[in-house]
Protein backbone atom coordinates (compact mmCIF):
# COMPACT_ATOMS: atom_id res chain seq x y z
CA UNK A 1 0.00 0.00 0.00
CA UNK A 2 1.48 3.50 -0.76
CA UNK A 3 -0.02 6.72 0.30
CA UNK A 4 1.08 10.29 -0.78
CA UNK A 5 -0.53 13.10 0.87
CA UNK A 6 0.27 16.84 -0.06
CA UNK A 7 3.15 15.25 -1.54
CA UNK A 8 5.34 17.86 -3.53
CA UNK A 9 8.53 18.44 -4.94
CA UNK A 10 10.66 21.86 -6.49
CA UNK A 11 13.60 22.47 -9.00
CA UNK A 12 14.18 26.14 -8.17
CA UNK A 13 11.08 27.81 -9.84
CA UNK A 14 9.40 24.52 -11.44
CA UNK A 15 7.11 23.15 -8.87
CA UNK A 16 7.49 19.29 -10.70
CA UNK A 17 4.98 17.49 -8.19
CA UNK A 18 2.33 20.09 -6.82
CA UNK A 19 0.05 18.83 -3.54
CA UNK A 20 -0.65 15.28 -4.99
CA UNK A 21 -2.34 13.03 -3.01
CA UNK A 22 -3.26 9.18 -3.79
CA UNK A 23 -3.24 5.44 -3.01
CA UNK A 24 -1.98 2.54 -4.48
CA UNK A 25 -3.95 -0.14 -2.70
CA UNK A 26 -3.44 -3.72 -1.66
CA UNK A 27 -5.55 -6.07 -4.65
CA UNK A 28 -5.62 -3.18 -7.37
CA UNK A 29 -3.67 -2.40 -10.51
CA UNK A 30 -3.66 1.27 -9.93
CA UNK A 31 -2.62 3.04 -13.38
CA UNK A 32 -0.48 6.43 -13.24
CA UNK A 33 -0.54 8.83 -16.26
CA UNK A 34 -0.08 11.91 -17.50
CA UNK A 35 1.58 13.65 -20.57
CA UNK A 36 5.49 14.32 -20.76
CA UNK A 37 6.88 16.52 -17.56
CA UNK A 38 3.49 15.83 -15.62
CA UNK A 39 5.41 14.45 -12.71
CA UNK A 40 5.42 11.04 -12.91
CA UNK A 41 8.70 9.96 -12.55
CA UNK A 42 9.38 12.44 -9.72
CA UNK A 43 6.70 11.23 -7.72
CA UNK A 44 7.75 7.54 -8.03
CA UNK A 45 11.14 8.71 -7.30
CA UNK A 46 10.15 9.91 -3.67
CA UNK A 47 8.00 7.03 -3.39
CA UNK A 48 11.28 5.09 -3.29
CA UNK A 49 12.97 7.53 -1.79
CA UNK A 50 15.30 8.54 -4.49
CA UNK A 51 13.76 11.92 -3.95
CA UNK A 52 13.11 14.04 -0.58
CA UNK A 53 9.56 15.76 -1.08
CA UNK A 54 9.76 19.22 -0.07
CA UNK A 55 6.68 19.20 1.51
CA UNK A 56 3.78 16.49 1.89
CA UNK A 57 4.60 13.20 2.47
CA UNK A 58 4.49 9.13 1.07
CA UNK A 59 4.75 6.42 3.00
CA UNK A 60 4.70 2.59 1.58
CA UNK A 61 3.40 -0.28 4.23
CA UNK A 62 2.97 2.55 6.45
CA UNK A 63 6.28 4.19 6.64
CA UNK A 64 8.45 6.49 4.63
CA UNK A 65 10.42 4.09 2.17
CA UNK A 66 14.00 5.00 4.16
CA UNK A 67 12.51 3.78 7.22
CA UNK A 68 11.87 0.49 6.07
CA UNK A 69 13.23 -1.95 7.90
CA UNK A 70 13.80 -4.70 4.50
CA UNK A 71 13.26 -2.33 1.52
CA UNK A 72 13.27 -4.97 -1.29
CA UNK A 73 10.68 -7.66 0.38
CA UNK A 74 8.08 -4.47 1.17
CA UNK A 75 8.18 -2.50 -2.15
CA UNK A 76 9.85 -3.72 -5.34
CA UNK A 77 10.70 -1.04 -8.15
CA UNK A 78 10.79 -0.74 -11.93
CA UNK A 79 12.23 2.60 -12.75
CA UNK A 80 15.65 2.97 -14.58
CA UNK A 81 15.78 -0.43 -16.87
CA UNK A 82 19.23 -0.09 -17.11
CA UNK A 83 20.39 0.34 -13.90
CA UNK A 84 22.59 -2.69 -13.36
CA UNK A 85 26.78 -3.08 -14.50
CA UNK A 86 27.12 -4.25 -18.68
CA UNK A 87 29.87 -6.62 -17.72
CA UNK A 88 27.54 -8.78 -15.27
CA UNK A 89 25.08 -11.90 -16.57
CA UNK A 90 21.54 -11.59 -15.54
CA UNK A 91 22.37 -14.37 -12.75
CA UNK A 92 24.92 -12.26 -11.47
CA UNK A 93 23.19 -9.06 -11.26
CA UNK A 94 20.13 -10.85 -9.34
CA UNK A 95 22.45 -13.20 -6.66
CA UNK A 96 24.48 -10.00 -5.86
CA UNK A 97 20.94 -7.86 -5.21
CA UNK A 98 19.37 -11.06 -3.37
CA UNK A 99 22.83 -11.47 -0.80
CA UNK A 100 22.51 -8.07 0.28
CA UNK A 101 18.96 -8.51 1.39
CA UNK A 102 19.46 -12.05 2.73
CA UNK A 103 17.44 -13.63 0.06
CA UNK A 104 18.50 -16.65 -0.81
CA UNK A 105 19.00 -18.30 -4.51
CA UNK A 106 16.16 -20.20 -4.76
CA UNK A 107 14.84 -17.24 -5.41
CA UNK A 108 16.90 -15.70 -7.71
CA UNK A 109 16.24 -19.25 -9.92
CA UNK A 110 12.34 -18.50 -9.30
CA UNK A 111 12.15 -14.93 -10.74
CA UNK A 112 14.68 -16.03 -13.36
CA UNK A 113 11.80 -18.46 -14.37
CA UNK A 114 9.21 -15.84 -14.07
CA UNK A 115 10.59 -13.66 -15.99
CA UNK A 116 11.05 -16.42 -18.83
CA UNK A 117 15.06 -15.73 -18.63
CA UNK A 118 16.38 -18.75 -17.87
CA UNK A 119 18.31 -19.17 -21.35
CA UNK A 120 19.84 -16.18 -20.91
CA UNK A 121 20.38 -15.92 -17.11
CA UNK A 122 24.62 -16.32 -17.93
CA UNK A 123 24.68 -14.35 -20.65
CA UNK A 124 26.04 -10.30 -19.88
CA UNK A 125 23.13 -7.91 -19.49
CA UNK A 126 25.79 -5.65 -21.87
CA UNK A 127 24.09 -7.14 -24.99
CA UNK A 128 20.66 -7.52 -23.77
CA UNK A 129 18.00 -6.35 -26.06
CA UNK A 130 15.49 -3.50 -24.33
CA UNK A 131 12.78 -6.25 -24.07
CA UNK A 132 15.37 -8.68 -22.01
CA UNK A 133 16.25 -5.84 -19.87
CA UNK A 134 12.82 -4.69 -19.12
CA UNK A 135 12.27 -8.54 -18.02
CA UNK A 136 15.73 -8.31 -15.83
CA UNK A 137 14.40 -5.09 -14.26
CA UNK A 138 10.67 -6.95 -13.11
CA UNK A 139 12.88 -9.68 -11.91
CA UNK A 140 14.81 -7.57 -10.02
CA UNK A 141 11.35 -5.69 -8.67
CA UNK A 142 10.30 -9.18 -7.70
CA UNK A 143 13.18 -10.58 -6.12
CA UNK A 144 12.16 -9.76 -2.45
CA UNK A 145 8.64 -11.13 -3.04
CA UNK A 146 7.32 -8.18 -2.25
CA UNK A 147 3.25 -6.42 -1.00
CA UNK A 148 4.04 -3.60 -3.32
CA UNK A 149 5.07 -3.15 -6.89
CA UNK A 150 5.80 0.08 -8.53
CA UNK A 151 6.65 -0.34 -12.49
CA UNK A 152 7.51 2.73 -14.85
CA UNK A 153 6.92 1.86 -18.33
CA UNK A 154 7.26 -1.67 -17.94
CA UNK A 155 5.99 -2.79 -21.66
CA UNK A 156 8.49 -0.28 -23.21
CA UNK A 157 10.52 -2.56 -25.92
CA UNK A 158 8.57 -5.44 -25.23
CA UNK A 159 6.86 -7.39 -27.86
CA UNK A 160 3.28 -7.81 -28.90
CA UNK A 161 3.95 -11.12 -26.50
CA UNK A 162 5.93 -9.56 -23.46
CA UNK A 163 3.11 -7.01 -23.30
CA UNK A 164 0.79 -9.62 -22.76
CA UNK A 165 2.71 -11.47 -20.31
CA UNK A 166 3.46 -8.21 -18.43
CA UNK A 167 -0.40 -7.40 -18.05
CA UNK A 168 -1.18 -11.30 -17.10
CA UNK A 169 1.71 -11.03 -14.23
CA UNK A 170 0.30 -7.60 -12.91
CA UNK A 171 -2.88 -8.69 -12.67
CA UNK A 172 -2.27 -12.07 -11.40
CA UNK A 173 -0.20 -10.21 -8.40
CA UNK A 174 -3.02 -7.57 -7.64
CA UNK A 175 -5.07 -10.57 -7.27
CA UNK A 176 -2.77 -12.07 -5.12
CA UNK A 177 -3.22 -9.50 -3.13
CA UNK A 178 -0.55 -7.49 -3.53
CA UNK A 179 -0.39 -3.11 -4.17
CA UNK A 180 0.77 -2.36 -8.09
CA UNK A 181 1.07 1.10 -9.42
CA UNK A 182 2.21 0.97 -12.93
CA UNK A 183 2.70 4.20 -14.97
CA UNK A 184 2.47 4.52 -18.53
CA UNK A 185 2.16 7.29 -21.79
CA UNK A 186 -0.41 5.00 -23.41
CA UNK A 187 -4.46 4.70 -22.04
CA UNK A 188 -5.09 2.13 -24.24
CA UNK A 189 -2.44 0.30 -22.07
CA UNK A 190 -4.03 1.02 -19.04
CA UNK A 191 -7.48 -0.29 -20.09
CA UNK A 192 -6.28 -3.49 -20.38
CA UNK A 193 -4.72 -4.01 -16.96
CA UNK A 194 -5.60 -1.17 -14.52
CA UNK A 195 -8.37 -1.40 -11.91
CA UNK A 196 -7.75 2.52 -11.02
CA UNK A 197 -5.82 5.64 -12.82
CA UNK A 198 -4.24 8.54 -11.20
CA UNK A 199 -3.74 11.20 -14.02
CA UNK A 200 -1.17 13.69 -13.11
CA UNK A 201 -1.19 17.33 -15.33
CA UNK A 202 2.08 19.61 -14.50
CA UNK A 203 2.07 17.88 -11.54
CA UNK A 204 -1.04 18.28 -9.87
CA UNK A 205 -3.93 15.37 -9.86
CA UNK A 206 -6.56 15.69 -12.66
CA UNK A 207 -8.04 12.57 -11.72
CA UNK A 208 -8.39 10.19 -9.46
CA UNK A 209 -10.85 6.99 -10.51
CA UNK A 210 -11.90 3.64 -11.22
CA UNK A 211 -11.30 2.76 -14.92
CA UNK A 212 -15.39 2.36 -14.87
CA UNK A 213 -15.73 5.77 -13.33
CA UNK A 214 -13.61 7.34 -15.98
CA UNK A 215 -15.93 5.88 -18.81
CA UNK A 216 -18.78 7.27 -17.01
CA UNK A 217 -18.12 10.53 -16.23
CA UNK A 218 -18.00 13.79 -18.59
CA UNK A 219 -21.89 14.22 -20.17
CA UNK A 220 -23.28 11.05 -20.82
CA UNK A 221 -23.14 9.75 -24.36
CA UNK A 222 -21.88 11.24 -27.52
CA UNK A 223 -24.42 11.20 -30.66
CA UNK A 224 -23.34 10.92 -34.45
CA UNK A 225 -25.53 12.47 -36.45
CA UNK A 226 -24.94 12.22 -40.58
CA UNK A 227 -27.16 13.76 -42.92
CA UNK A 228 -28.56 17.17 -44.90
CA UNK A 229 -28.32 20.17 -42.67
CA UNK A 230 -27.32 18.65 -39.69
CA UNK A 231 -24.71 21.83 -39.23
CA UNK A 232 -28.34 23.14 -38.08
CA UNK A 233 -28.39 21.17 -35.03
CA UNK A 234 -25.88 23.38 -32.97
CA UNK A 235 -28.67 26.17 -33.21
CA UNK A 236 -31.41 24.33 -32.39
CA UNK A 237 -29.93 22.10 -29.61
CA UNK A 238 -27.91 25.21 -28.13
CA UNK A 239 -28.26 25.40 -24.65
CA UNK A 240 -25.04 25.23 -21.86
CA UNK A 241 -25.01 21.17 -20.92
CA UNK A 242 -24.88 20.48 -25.49
CA UNK A 243 -21.97 20.46 -27.11
CA UNK A 244 -22.01 20.07 -30.94
CA UNK A 245 -18.80 19.22 -33.01
CA UNK A 246 -19.07 19.13 -36.55
CA UNK A 247 -16.95 16.53 -37.80
CA UNK A 248 -17.35 16.05 -41.40
CA UNK A 249 -19.38 18.77 -44.19
CA UNK A 250 -22.61 16.04 -43.70
CA UNK A 251 -21.83 15.26 -39.70
CA UNK A 252 -22.34 16.34 -36.51
CA UNK A 253 -21.16 14.58 -32.97
CA UNK A 254 -23.70 16.06 -29.90
CA UNK A 255 -23.54 15.22 -26.51
CA UNK A 256 -25.69 16.38 -23.75
CA UNK A 257 -28.88 15.05 -25.63
CA UNK A 258 -30.40 11.65 -25.72
CA UNK A 259 -30.56 10.60 -29.37
CA UNK A 260 -34.70 10.12 -29.72
CA UNK A 261 -34.51 13.95 -28.37
CA UNK A 262 -31.90 14.50 -31.46
CA UNK A 263 -33.89 12.55 -33.91
CA UNK A 264 -37.19 14.48 -32.58
CA UNK A 265 -35.78 18.09 -33.37
CA UNK A 266 -33.94 17.15 -36.16
CA UNK A 267 -37.21 15.72 -37.70
CA UNK A 268 -39.45 18.91 -36.22
CA UNK A 269 -36.51 21.31 -38.44
CA UNK A 270 -36.72 18.96 -41.68
CA UNK A 271 -33.23 17.41 -41.55
CA UNK A 272 -32.76 14.48 -43.66
CA UNK A 273 -31.26 12.21 -41.00
CA UNK A 274 -28.75 9.19 -42.71
CA UNK A 275 -27.27 8.14 -39.72
CA UNK A 276 -28.10 8.44 -35.42
CA UNK A 277 -25.88 6.34 -34.03
CA UNK A 278 -24.78 6.88 -30.11
CA UNK A 279 -21.47 5.61 -29.15
CA UNK A 280 -19.51 5.68 -25.85
CA UNK A 281 -16.38 7.61 -25.58
CA UNK A 282 -13.32 5.69 -25.50
CA UNK A 283 -10.69 5.64 -22.52
CA UNK A 284 -8.54 7.66 -24.74
CA UNK A 285 -11.05 10.05 -25.51
CA UNK A 286 -11.68 10.86 -22.06
CA UNK A 287 -7.68 11.08 -21.28
CA UNK A 288 -7.17 13.50 -23.88
CA UNK A 289 -10.06 15.64 -22.77
CA UNK A 290 -8.58 15.33 -19.15
CA UNK A 291 -5.01 16.18 -19.98
CA UNK A 292 -5.16 19.15 -23.16
CA UNK A 293 -4.56 21.78 -21.09
CA UNK A 294 -1.45 20.20 -19.32
CA UNK A 295 0.50 19.27 -22.16
CA UNK A 296 3.68 20.78 -21.79
CA UNK A 297 5.14 20.13 -25.33
CA UNK A 298 2.77 20.13 -28.08
CA UNK A 299 3.17 19.33 -31.88
CA UNK A 300 1.69 22.05 -33.81
CA UNK A 301 -0.37 21.51 -36.84
CA UNK A 302 1.75 20.94 -40.09
CA UNK A 303 -0.27 23.81 -42.58
N1 LIG B 1 16.36 16.94 -11.77
C1 LIG B 1 15.53 17.85 -12.28
N2 LIG B 1 15.89 19.15 -12.36
C2 LIG B 1 15.07 20.09 -12.86
N3 LIG B 1 13.82 19.83 -13.33
C3 LIG B 1 13.39 18.56 -13.28
C4 LIG B 1 14.22 17.50 -12.76
N4 LIG B 1 13.51 16.34 -12.85
C5 LIG B 1 12.31 16.66 -13.40
N5 LIG B 1 12.24 17.98 -13.65
C6 LIG B 1 11.08 18.69 -14.22
O1 LIG B 1 9.96 18.36 -13.44
C7 LIG B 1 8.81 18.14 -14.26
C8 LIG B 1 8.26 16.75 -14.00
O2 LIG B 1 9.15 15.78 -14.56
P1 LIG B 1 8.93 14.21 -14.49
O3 LIG B 1 10.13 13.58 -15.12
O4 LIG B 1 8.60 13.83 -13.09
O5 LIG B 1 7.64 14.03 -15.40
P2 LIG B 1 7.07 12.69 -16.04
O6 LIG B 1 5.60 12.76 -15.87
O7 LIG B 1 7.77 11.51 -15.48
O8 LIG B 1 7.44 12.87 -17.57
P3 LIG B 1 7.83 11.75 -18.67
O9 LIG B 1 6.56 11.09 -19.03
O10 LIG B 1 8.36 12.59 -19.79
O11 LIG B 1 8.84 10.85 -18.05
C9 LIG B 1 9.26 18.38 -15.69
O12 LIG B 1 8.91 19.69 -16.08
C10 LIG B 1 10.75 18.21 -15.62
O13 LIG B 1 11.39 19.01 -16.60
Amino acid sequence: MIVAEHLTKRYGAKVAVDDVGFEVRPGLVTGFLGPNGAGKSTTMRMIVGLDRPDAGSVTVSGVPYRELRSPLTEVGALLDAKAWHPGRTAERHLLGLAATHGIGKDRVREVLEITGLESVARKRVGGFSLGMGQRLGIASALLGDPHTLILDEPVNGLDPEGVAWVRRLLRGLAAEGRAVLLSSHLMSEMAQVADRVVVLGKGRVLADQSIDEMLGVQGGPVVLVRGTGVDRLAHLLASDDVTTTQIAPDAVEVSGVPAPRIAEVAVGAGIGIEELAPRKATLEERYMALTSDAVEYRTEAVR
